[in-house]
Formats: structure tokens, C-alpha cells, sequence
């Protein structure tokens, strides 16, 4: 690929001697990677997917590909994810029962990542800003199984007053000028200029001013970049502890190939050095750069409590969600329920007051109120394991790739109507609903192939 004529000069400076094999990487093709879900109850179906070379600084990560059309794949058992982007998850090290912020969450690589080590406990706030990739967002955490998430769609200085000393842990993820992501994607190259990581810097800045209301006293910022630039980088984060001084950095953890951040691409603050960078000559992958924050606790200055919010569903919604829940799912139970028009989901306990927020998902999807009856929703499906259901049909794979085509089913044997969760290769795949032998099709119309 070519690299404009400043970002070589520009490397040349900053690198010395090293930025030869640093230059010469971006002519390497790309790395793939991808994470296996600890969520789902079994293991993936193709076995080949657990014999790929492990990455030794991300717990159930690996090098190589995902068939994006595979049984796998589609029932949420894999997210294919650039090899470094994988390490900002294992930094932001979230636990069970802790609140959450990813603040530029899509397509939701880091969310699905965050989610899975909270165990789908506490609550997550997983937010972009832009609607069309809110909506991927919650594509992916749908088909991953999250249930304790909150998604919104809202810009940072929105969301801010609605979460005030909140969370335990933010993730700033951040817009970038994207220069580990040139071999991916060699258009994003003819993109940079010399002033792009300076106007990305700015943005970034107000991001973290968000950002910043949000943590509560004693709370976490993990702020990480998938570019070189040090204006985006260290100068980011000399400016963060500049204007912040109860913050101050942790360090992170360096696995072979892995470098410190550079005090002298900043204000020559030694502290920077616990920062980490990820570059595409010294790793297997496309580059990174990752501060870990830490706010001082204070005794004034105390974590705010969600408003508890009291939902109480019209007595003929209730009826047919009980109904359900007795005939399909009996040894469940879903409490802080809630409407959006007709469509009915659980909200995670600690939710604030969700009023003039733009939400694309107040939790678990539970399904839909139609006349006289509640369908249920593909992402409940995909919550849920063989033991948790009463009706169930196992299928085959031809049988899968017709229902992900939006076919009906025939069936041999007679089966008494109602809800049935489908299973291919022990996957939960959707539900269907069976009536005279067939299993209508309710795979979701957007995601057939
Ligand atoms: C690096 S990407 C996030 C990748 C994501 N964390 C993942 O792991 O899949 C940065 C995100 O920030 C969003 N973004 C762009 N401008 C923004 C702004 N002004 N405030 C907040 N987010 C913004 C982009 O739409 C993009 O989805």
C-alpha cells in the first residue's frame, strides 16, 4: 500500500531507525482475530476454531477467521475482532456486578468483550453516537447473549447529565485518524493529512470531558486508540492529568511484544511509561494504544443511585407474558419489566431514569404484544440454553440453513402447537412456532441469508 509522503516523514522523526520495519509492517498483510463467547453453555460446533493459535494476552481469544455464515457465528458463539483491539477488554478488567460505560461502544467488539467478564451481571451502558451503527451495536450484543446492557444512541455530552458519578469503569474507545487500521483498510490512508490527528484530538478532548462526569470518585477510565499519533495518545493523556488531578494512571501489564507508552512524545512525564502501544512490527496485529486511569476516591463525593424505576405492565399484557413464560419457560422469571410501545424488555437493575435519552435496547428484548398473543424475540432466544426451555426441536443443519433463509419447517411427527426453541448442534438458533406440523418461521427478516 502507499503511504502518504507526511505520515513517513512524520514516522521517520518520531521512530528514528526503527520506523524502517515499522513502515515496511504496513506492507504485511492484516491479522484476524476472533474471541470464542464464555457466555453460551457449550462450545463451539466446528471444532477447528479451538486448534487456531491462541493469543496469550486475551482470555479466549485466537488468531484467524470466522465464517460469518456459520451455525457459530450466527448464534453468537464468536466475534471476530482484530487481534490488538483485544487487549482494551482484558485492561478495562470489568467484574460481576459493577456499572459499566463503553461510551463509543460499535460495532461492539469491546462491549461483547466487557460483557462477558461482568457474567452479564451489574449493568452495562454500551453507547454510540451515530443511529446506523447503534443499530449493528445491538445486532451483535443480541446475537452474543448480553442481557444486563443498556444501549443508547446518544453524544457523549447527552448522555453525561443522565449518569452523573455513575460508573465504576468508563471505556473511551476513541474516533481516531485510524492509522493501525491502514492495512485493513487502505482508503482510511488516502483519508489522513498532517492536521487529522490534531482535529481527532479535539474531539477526543470533549469525549473525555463527558467521560469524565460520569466516573464516580475511586472509579476507572480506560481511554485506547487504534492510531500512532501521539497527539492522540500521550499528548491525550498529559492533557488528561493536566486537567484532572485527582486522576492519575495505573500501569498496565506488558506481554511480550508489547511497548511503553513515550513520555517524550508528550510533556516527557514519566508516569506515561505505564501507558502501553501496541505496534504492528513488535505484535501480531494491527497497532493500539491504551492508558488505564484512576480517579481518587472521595468521602464527599458519593457514587449517585439510579432512580429505582416501578413498572407495572396493563393487566392483558400481563396475562399473555405469564402465559408464555408458564408454557415455554416455567423455571424463569424476568422482573423490571417495561414497554416501548408494543415491545416488552427486562431492564437491568440498576438503571437510571431513561426519560429524553435516545435508547436503542432498555435491556433484554423479552418480545412483542400482538392481538391476544406475545411473540418472543430472537434475543431471548439467544439467552437461552436447552435445559432452560420446556419445548424444544433439535435440527439439522439443512434444516438450519432453510430457517436462516426464512423457509418454514416440515415436521415428521405431530407436535402440540405453540413455542418451541430451535437447536442446531446444541446452539440455540430462534424460536419457531409449530402449528399443523410446520414451524413457522420467525427468524428476524433483517438477518436471513
Ligand atoms: C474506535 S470506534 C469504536 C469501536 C468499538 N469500541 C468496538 O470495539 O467495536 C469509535 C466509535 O466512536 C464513534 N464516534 C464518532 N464520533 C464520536 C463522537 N463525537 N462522540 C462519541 N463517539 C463518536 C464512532 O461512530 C465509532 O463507532
Amino acid at each position: 500500500m502507499e503511504l502518504p509522503t507526511e505520515f513517513i516523514q512524520k514516522y521517520q522523526q518520531l521512530l528514528g531507525s526503527e520506523s524502517t520495519d515499522f513502515l515496511a509492517s504496513f506492507q504485511q498483510p492484516s491479522l484476524n482475530g476472533y474471541r470464542i463467547n464464555p457466555l453460551k453453555q457449550d462450545s463451539v460446533s466446528d471444532p477447528n476454531y479451538l486448534n487456531n493459535e491462541k493469543i496469550d494476552y486475551v482470555d479466549n481469544g485466537f488468531f484467524g477467521s470466522v465464517n460469518g455464515k456459520s451455525i457459530d457465528h450466527t448464534a453468537g458463539y464468536l466475534y471476530s475482532q482484530e487481534p490488538s483491539a483485544m487487549y482494551v477488554g482484558e485492561v478495562v478488567d470489568p467484574q460481576p456486578n459493577e456499572r459499566v460505560l463503553d461510551l463509543c461502544a460499535a460495532p461492539g467488539g469491546k462491549s461483547t468483550q466487557l460483557v462477558a467478564k461482568m457474567n452479564n451481571t451489574g449493568l452495562l451502558v454500551s453507547n454510540e453516537i451515530f443511529r446506523k451503527r447503534a443499530n449493528i451495536l445491538a445486532e451483535n450484543l443480541e446475537r452474543w447473549g448480553a442481557k444486563n446492557t443498556l444501549i443508547t444512541n446518544a453524544s457523549p455530552d447527552k448522555l453525561a447529565p443522565k449518569f452523573p458519578t455513575f460508573f465504576d469503569r468508563i471505556l473511551v474507545d476513541a474516533p481516531c485518524s485510524g492509522e493501525g487500521m491502514f492495512r485493513k483498510d487502505p482508503a482510511a490512508a488516502d483519508y489522513w493529512n498532517l492536521d487529522y490527528p490534531e482535529e481527532c484530538a479535539n474531539r477526543q478532548r470533549k469525549i473525555l470531558a463527558s467521560a469524565m462526569q460520569m466516573l464516580r470518585p475511586g472509579g476507572t477510565l480506560v481511554y485506547s486508540t487504534c492510531t500512532f499519533a501521539p497527539e492522540e495518545d500521550e499528548q491525550i493523556i498529559a492533557w488528561l492529568l493536566e486537567k484532572y488531578p485527582d486522576l492519575s494512571l495505573e500501569p498496565i501489564k506488558k506481554y511480550a511484544g508489547m511497548d511503553s507508552g513515550m513520555p517524550q512524545w508528550a510533556d516527557n512525564n514519566p508516569d506515561l511509561t505505564k501507558t502501553v502501544r501496541l505496534f504492528p512490527h513488535h505484535i501480531k496485529g494491527e497497532g493500539h494504544f491504551i492508558a488505564k486511569l484512576k480517579l481518587a476516591p472521595s468521602d464527599t463525593d458519593k457514587q449517585s443511585q439510579p432512580i429505582q424505576q416501578t413498572t407495572t405492565l396493563p393487566k392483558d399484557q400481563m396475562a399473555l407474558f405469564n402465559e408464555f413464560m408458564t408454557e415455554t419457560l416455567p423455571q424463569l422469571h424476568f422482573t423490571n419489566l417495561i414497554t416501548f410501545g408494543d415491545q416488552l424488555y427486562t431492564l437491568p437493575a440498576d438503571t437510571p431514569d431513561l426519560n429524553h435519552l435516545s435508547v436503542i435496547r432498555p435491556g433484554l428484548h423479552l418480545g412483542t404484544f400482538k392481538k391476544r398473543r406475545f411473540e418472543p424475540s430472537f434475543a431471548l432466544a439467544l439467552t437461552l440454553s436447552a435445559a432452560d426451555v420446556k419445548n424444544k426441536i433439535e435440527i439439522t443443519e439443512a434444516q438450519w440453513r432453510a430457517y436462516v433463509h426464512g423457509d418454514t419447517l416440515s415436521l415428521q411427527h405431530q407436535l402440540a402447537k405453540g413455542w418451541y426453541l430451535l437447536l442446531c448442534a446444541g446452539h440455540s438458533i430462534c424460536f419457531g412456532k409449530v402449528v399443523n406440523q410446520t414451524v413457522k418461521n420467525f427468524y428476524p427478516k433483517g438477518l436471513r441469508f
